[in-house]
């Protein structure tokens, strides 16, 4: 009997939809040298679990190549890119989205638009330093966030031209946001690591045109 009663609201607590928490005095501010800051919020999408598993079996991941010095390599990591209108894969994603939108209007003065989906499967996949200074970002301050799935990972940052590296853990339903002159005066990296880790989606959020 008292089963009967338990089961549909353990239901309700799996199935509930995924949500997300405010922001609006959650976010803790980092501000770093030359204008550039992080903002950084544990525990932002509720659900996280659901919204996992509809990105590692909905979105069509691919896999990219570069050449290196004379050969080419693959990129240690699967890619998808949701480019301005391209309907997102689960529709917290939009929401989350908006949410930025709104929270970061003053500051950032455009919305967020696109949607890059990157998945680490494992811990040998990574992505090594660099600035997202492909395009306007590689002149104006502007800001990149970034919720964060799965398995937890290091966002390591060190400013251009050497110093102090600072490492924020990027945990399930997690938001961080790179802002100010973030990509052009620091540089940021997913170091690869030993530990035992599962797959870990990244989905960024930027204004057109910044890569
Ligand atoms: O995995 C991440 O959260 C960071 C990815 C990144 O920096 C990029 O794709 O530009
Ligand atoms: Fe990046």
């Amino acid at each position: 009997m008292s089963q009967v009663a338990y089961q549909p609201s353990m239901l309700d607590v799996t199935d509930a939809p995924p949500s997300l928490g405010p922001l609006s005095g959650q976010l803790r501010r980092h501000p770093l040298s030359h204008g550039a800051w992080v903002d950084h919020l544990p525990g932002w999408v509720h659900g996280s679990d659901q919204v996992l598993d509809v990105l590692l079996r909905d979105v069509p991941w691919r896999a990219e190549r570069r050449t290196m010095y004379d050969t080419e390599v693959d990129v240690p990591r699967l890619l998808c890119w949701y480019g301005t209108g391209r309907p997102l894969p689960h529709p917290v994603l939009l929401t989350a989205r908006e949410a930025l939108t709104q929270h970061y209007a003053d500051e950032l003065g455009e919305p967020f638009v696109t949607a890059g989906m990157c998945l680490y499967r494992d811990g040998r996949d990574s992505v090594t330093w660099h600035g997202d200074t492909q395009g306007r970002s590689a002149h104006i301050d502007t800001m990149v966030a970034i919720v964060s799935f799965g398995s937890p990972r290091q966002l390591l940052l060190r400013p251009r031209g050497g110093g102090t590296s600072l490492r924020f853990p990027l945990g399930h339903g997690d938001l961080v946001v790179m802002g100010g002159s973030c990509q052009r005066t620091w540089e940021h990296a997913i170091p690869k690591t030993t530990r035992p880790v599962g797959s870990r989606v990244s989905v960024q959020f930027r204004p057109t045109g910044v890569a």
